[in-house]
């Protein structure tokens, strides 16, 4: 059995490790952290996992504890696995952070996007970017998995073959996404209350998203090319729990691309990426509760502009479903293990 050790256990995607690896046969929690709520047992806070978790307890974060994990997840706000991941990765440690600390391979961007000073430059470049679908064989041997961002993963995920094969402008890359709540976290904000989020539907961070500089990097890799690319990006909050979905928008090359083809050929080995039909449509319902991304491919009137589609579950495929793909990766084991969940209906 893979022990396992969360910091963030109280957090969103935190107790979303904790609901999916009740499923997973190959791994068991044996530390999960909370400073708020040290002490108490889990189901005490989520009785969804009573019967589950009835014996494990959260306690403060301690390294020499961590350390006697075989896999440490960071399921916390950005800042802190920086401050213990250079002591943990010495002493032997694996560790999948879900934050954006070690996302950005650029310190001095990174510094300015997140308005700190990074707290363990000498490990940035030791990160991997935990996006199966493109770096599988560098998560196979890393020891530290940097996972990305849940607007990330379903933008990367859209382009990616746009990209890889040179079908598009680059220059010129659209994408607006909009995210379900409990993208923003457990902790009381004013906005996320019901009453103001219900019923209305808004843009944010249209000047600048913290996301834009990560997606860019991903989408430069992906072109092979040194020239960096530039996208458009449009965050929306969206009045539902769960779910991202996101509208990409590129200028086609060449208009006669049999792009539903590009897609299915590209992600036909794909576990969890599902190129829908022609002529569907990409439902966040449908992928809720799953590690699943699916996209549903278009070129509306034959014309030069694609447009893509793209569904996934912020807290599975967007963060604690990745994190654990990566974690079977790591480990060895058959990358869906524990990960296959039929989604959420209604
Ligand atoms: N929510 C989402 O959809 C996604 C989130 N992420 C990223 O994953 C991380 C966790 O997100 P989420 O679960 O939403 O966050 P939450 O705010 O819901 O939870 C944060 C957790 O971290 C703990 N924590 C906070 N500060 C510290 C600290 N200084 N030291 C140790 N533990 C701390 C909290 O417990 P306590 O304070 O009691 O210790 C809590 O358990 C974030 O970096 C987020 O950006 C990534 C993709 C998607
Ligand atoms: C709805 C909402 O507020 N979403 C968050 C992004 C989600 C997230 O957690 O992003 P990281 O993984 O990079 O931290 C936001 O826009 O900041």
């Amino acid at each position: 059995m893979i022990k396992v050790g969360i910091v963030g256990g109280t957090g969103y995607t935190g107790v979303e490790l904790l609901r999916l690896l009740t499923n997973h046969p190959k791994a068991q929690v044996s530390v999960i952290t909370s400073r708020a709520e040290s002490g108490r047992a889990v189901p005490e806070l989520f009785p969804n996992l009573r019967g589950h978790y009835d014996n494990l307890y959260f306690s403060a974060p301690d390294n020499n504890a961590l350390l006697a994990c075989d896999v440490i997840f960071f399921a916390t706000p950005h800042g802190v696995a920086q401050a213990s991941a250079g002591e943990l990765l010495e002493g032997g440690a694996k560790i999948i952070d879900l934050s954006a600390d070690f996302r950005i391979r650029d310190v001095a961007l990174w510094e300015k996007w997140y308005n700190q000073e990074h707290g363990a430059k000498k490990w940035v470049s030791e990160a991997v970017y935990g996006l199966p679908e493109y770096n599988r064989e560098a998560i196979k041997n890393a020891r530290l998995i940097a996972c990305p961002g849940c607007y990330p993963t379903a933008i990367l995920l859209g382009f990616k073959p746009l990209i890889e094969q040179k079908l598009v402008d680059t220059q010129h890359l659209i994408a607006s996404a909009a995210s379900g709540a409990s993208g923003a976290g457990r902790g009381a904000k004013v906005a996320m209350l019901h009453t103001e989020l219900c019923e209305s539907f808004k843009a944010y961070g249209v000047d600048g998203h913290r996301h834009l500089p990560e997606i860019e990097q991903l989408l430069t890799d992906f072109s092979g090319s040194k020239d960096a690319m530039t996208l458009t990006f449009v965050p929306h909050l969206i009045p539902m729990s769960r779910g991202i979905h996101a509208t990409l928008f590129a200028t086609l090359k060449d208009k006669s691309t049999n792009l539903q083809q590009v897609f299915e050929q590209a992600y036909e080995n794909e576990p969890f990426v599902d190129v829908l039909p022609a002529g569907s449509t990409a439902e966040t319902r449908t992928v809720k509760g799953t590690n699943l991304c699916r996209i549903a491919v278009h070129q509306p009137q034959g014309r030069d502009t694609a447009v893509i589609t793209v569904v996934e579950d912020n807290l599975t495929k967007g963060s604690s479903g990745q994190a654990i793909q990566n974690m079977n990766i790591m480990f060895g084991l058959d990358e869906s293990c524990g990960l296959h969940f039929a989604s959420l209906l209604p």
